[in-house]
This record gives structure tokens, C-alpha cells and sequence, in this order.
């Protein structure tokens, strides 16, 4: 059996924490969740409802009964929501604006969690995980613990430059600067917590960080 090599990466919005954890798990041969995905599978579910924000036991309802997929393979991320495929839909801006309202939701965030854990175990245990509160909550007993932080306008001026003409600058600002705010609420991903390593991207290039994670998993340096 291959051992196990689960590694666990956090930031805040446009750290580049998608973008790094598919660079580690394309090198290293692992599979690859992407948390947020799901998150916004679920706010894709709220968005539809017609549901008020303030209603969130039947948001918890809805989302719980729920079929959302992703895939694992980092070269091909994809997400399905009840058997349609969402992977384009999720990133869009109005998803991007009310994801937070079902990532504070606990029982949400509950149910997710034992998917997150299922899809891990799935993976018997070779993945690489990326959030807000994996190194955390969901596997604070990864074998490798990161949190990828850069400063805000760095992450505002790339999720600008990725998003080109199709927004603009205050509705990034909010996708990246209200939505953290919203998100500390309910998860602590702005200072490591003990035993997690911290990565500072803003200086350096996307290459430089998958390198510099790489070099920190156990064996492999
Ligand atoms: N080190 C880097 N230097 C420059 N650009 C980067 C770097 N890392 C990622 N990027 C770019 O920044 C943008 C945001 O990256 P990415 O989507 O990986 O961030 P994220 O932390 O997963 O964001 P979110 O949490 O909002 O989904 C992308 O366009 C990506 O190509
Ligand atoms: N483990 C996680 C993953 C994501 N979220 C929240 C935070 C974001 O607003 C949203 C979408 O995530 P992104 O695609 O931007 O990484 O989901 C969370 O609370 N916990």
C-alpha cells in the first residue's frame, strides 16, 4: 500500500491556493479537492431557492440534501451539482458574491465537512486539500500543513487581472476583501495555527510557491 500524503493548504481569497494546490498535486501525483468548490455548488442551490438569508435552517435543508460532486484529478477540476455540471457556473460573480451566506452557515459547514473527510478518505488518504479551515478543522492531522497568504492588493490586482473587463474594481474588491471579512466569522485562516507552515506568495511566482511547498513535504525535500 502507498503511504499516505495528505497535505492541507489555507489562505485567504486570491492567495492562490487553487492554482498552487493543483501544481503540488500534478508534481507529487496526488488527487486534489478544492473545498470552495463546494461552497459554491451550495450557493448555486441557495441562489435558485428563493430563500432569504435570514432563513438558514431551510438553506441548511436544502443544501443537505444536495448531490455535490467534484472531482478529483487536478488537471480537470470539475464540480456537479444533483447531476449537472456547475464547473464554469460556480465561478461566476454572482455566485462569488453569496457564497458567504452558506459558508456561515454551521450546519453547512457541518455536512460539508464529512464530504470533505469521505473524499479524502476515497483518495485513501493522497490528496491535496486546499480551504479556509483544512489545516484547522477538516484535517488538522495532515502530514503537511500550509497557509498561502499574500498581501490584499497583490490578491486584488490578480483576481483582477484573471477576471479581466468582466467586473469591476468594486465588485472585486468585495469578492475578495468583504468576502474574507464575512468568512473569518466562522474560520480562523488569517494567522497559522501551531504546526502549520506559513507561505508569504506575495513576492513570488506561482512556479516558486508549488517549489516551495513541495520542498516542505516530509521525504520529498
Ligand atoms: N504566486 C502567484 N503569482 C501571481 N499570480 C498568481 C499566483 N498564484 C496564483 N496566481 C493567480 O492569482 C489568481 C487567483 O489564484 P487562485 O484562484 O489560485 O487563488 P485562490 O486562493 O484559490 O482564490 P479563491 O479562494 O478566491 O478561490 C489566479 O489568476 C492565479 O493564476
Ligand atoms: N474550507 C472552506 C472553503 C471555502 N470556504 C468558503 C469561503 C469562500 O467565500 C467560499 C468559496 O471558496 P473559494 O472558491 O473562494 O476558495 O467558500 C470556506 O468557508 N471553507
Amino acid at each position: 500500500m502507498t503511504d499516505s500524503l495528505l497535505i492541507a493548504i489555507d489562505g485567504p481569497s486570491g492567495s492562490g491556493k487553487s492554482s498552487t494546490s493543483r501544481g503540488v498535486a500534478q508534481r507529487l501525483g496526488l488527487a486534489y479537492l478544492d473545498t470552495g468548490s463546494l461552497y459554491r455548488a451550495a450557493a448555486i442551490c441557495f441562489l435558485e431557492s428563493g430563500l432569504d438569508v435570514a432563513q438558514t435552517e431551510q438553506i441548511a435543508a436544502l443544501v443537505t440534501s444536495a448531490a455535490i460532486t467534484p472531482g478529483t484529478d487536478p488537471l480537470h477540476p470539475s464540480t456537479m451539482l444533483d447531476g449537472r455540471d456547475v464547473t464554469a457556473e460556480i465561478r461566476e460573480p454572482r455566485v462569488s458574491e453569496k457564497v458567504s451566506v452558506v459558508a456561515t452557515n454551521l450546519a453547512v459547514r457541518e455536512w460539508l465537512n464529512e464530504q470533505f473527510r469521505t473524499i479524502i478518505a476515497a483518495a485513501d488518504r493522497r490528496i491535496v486539500v486546499e480551504g479556509r479551515d483544512i489545516t484547522t478543522v477538516v484535517a488538522p492531522d495532515a502530514d503537511l500543513r500550509v497557509l498561502l497568504v499574500a498581501d490584499p492588493a497583490a490578491r486584488i490586482a490578480r483576481r483582477q487581472a484573471e477576471l479581466g473587463g468582466s467586473v469591476n474594481a468594486d465588485q472585486v474588491t468585495d469578492q475578495v476583501v468583504r468576502r474574507d471579512r464575512d468568512d473569518a466569522t466562522v474560520s480562523q485562516f488569517e494567522e497559522p495555527a501551531e504546526g502549520v507552515e506559513l507561505v508569504d506568495s506575495t513576492h513570488m511566482g506561482l512556479d516558486e510557491v508549488i517549489e516551495t511547498i513541495c520542498g516542505m513535504v516530509p521525504g520529498h525535500a
